[in-house]
């Protein structure tokens, strides 16, 4: 679908991006799976990554593909097993199709919300991600529908998009649907509808313009889309979306150059997760640390490491976020541990060098890295 003349916006600098495909761009007539606006899209992430970028691929179309495959015999009806069978039945070819468009090689990452919501699951799905970036690798996510029950279905890969571009920590999420921006109505069913280059700022007044998906073969629609822009910008992720089926939009991406509508986030990313970091809700686990430790993390730019523990409150694992407090219980700041309570106890007090004798293992030498940390004093501290 395409509209009037969008004004021309710059992408913001990125480094790593998720990049997110909808089954409308894959299953283009409504059949089976196409390269027709796939092959511009896999010589975008191909290009990044020559540039030293990483991209994650978020794809949707297994359901697309699954039911293409079954056309000349029954097909299954529209209830929830009948997707998952046809999700599973479509999860190889639509892999298969992106590895045959990608200059290097595709893994499959297949996740639920219960692995998200999980810390332990949390943390070895983005350890995977991360691993696969390094090894230049482009890592093809979808949701496993085969596991995935209505209750802990994240319901759409828009929404998936975001949550993965906060696990990967990625600076951008690039939206690709069929259709060219976000208008100020839907322009499937209001052909006066106008669209909207810049949106510094996600409001309820911008939400409610949304509507949910025009065709069949889509699932969110804007609403969903619109839905992940807000939880990227919680990340302090900006949002791109932009029409997959024009390659001249697609190949101005690579040179930083964004038809299609910019979602910002207000203040810069490091804020924001400071901002999380100091609002978001405990688990109640707290760790006491030395005159020494509450000095160099009043700073702002240290990290806590095992030597600075003086004791350990609560029961609490790798992931969770912890209260750290002064010898007199002061709370002076709170971050993600990299080592849950029980490994704490036995590393307090200890050299970083030590870790891997003391536990058998290293998650690395900080207990909570500098970037996982926020000072409660330092509100204005990025
Ligand atoms: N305000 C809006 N602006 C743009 N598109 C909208 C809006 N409201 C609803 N839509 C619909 O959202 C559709 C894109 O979402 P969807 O069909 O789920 O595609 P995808 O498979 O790419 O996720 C568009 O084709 C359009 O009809
Ligand atoms: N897991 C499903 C994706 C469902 C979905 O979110 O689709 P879409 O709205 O086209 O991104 C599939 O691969 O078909």
């Amino acid at each position: 679908m395409t509209g009037r003349a969008l004004p021309e916006h710059t992408l913001p600098a990125w480094r790593r991006a998720v990049l997110k495909v909808g089954s409308n761009l894959l299953a283009a007539d409504g059949g089976g799976l196409t390269p027709l606006y796939a092959q511009a899209l896999a010589g975008f992430i191909s290009a990044s990554q020559r540039s030293g970028r990483e991209v994650v691929l978020v794809s949707s179309g297994a359901v697309a593909a699954g039911r293409a495959l079954l056309r000349t015999r029954a097909v299954p009806g529209p209830e929830l097993a009948a997707k998952q069978a046809l999700a599973a039945l479509g999860q190889a070819p639509m892999i298969a199709l992106w590895q045959s468009l990608s200059e290097y090689p595709v893994a499959q990452v297949l996740l639920t919300h219960d692995d998200l919501r999980n810390r332990r699951r949390y943390l070895n799905a983005r350890a995977t991600l991360r691993e696969l970036l390094m090894l230049g690798v482009l890592p093809v996510v979808n949701e496993n529908d085969t596991v995935a029950v209505d209750e802990l279905k994240l319901g759409d890969n828009d929404n998936l998009a975001a949550i993965v571009a906060a696990l990967v920590d990625a600076d951008l999420l690039l939206i690709a649907s069929d259709v060219d921006a976000l208008y100020n109505a839907d322009p499937r069913r209001n052909p006066a509808a106008e669209p909207i280059g810049h949106v510094p700022q996600l409001t309820q007044q911008i939400i409610v313009m949304a509507g949910g998906s025009g065709t069949a073969v889509g699932t969110g629609g804007m609403r969903t889309k619109l839905q992940a822009a807000e939880k990227a910008a919680a990340a302090g992720i900006p949002t791109a979306l932009f029409s997959g089926r024009e390659p001249a939009t697609v190949k101005a991406l690579e040179e930083g150059r964004l038809r299609g509508t910019l979602i910002d986030v207000a203040g810069n990313r490091m804020q924001a997760r400071k901002y999380w970091l100091r609002h978001a809700p405990a688990g109640g686990g707290r760790v006491s640390v030395d005159a020494g430790a509450v000095r160099a993390l009043a700073g702002g730019r240290a990290s806590l490491l095992p030597g600075g523990i003086l004791d350990v409150a609560g029961e609490f694992h790798r992931g969770d976020l912890v209260e750290i407090v002064d010898a007199q219980d002061r709370p002076i700041a709170r971050g993600l541990c990299q080592y849950g309570a029980a490994e704490m106890r036995r590393l307090a007090g200890r050299h970083s060098r030590d870790i891997a004798s003391i536990l058998g293992y290293s998650y690395g030498d900080e207990i909570v890295h500098r970037d996982d940390l926020a000072t409660i004093a330092g509100e204005s501290e990025v």
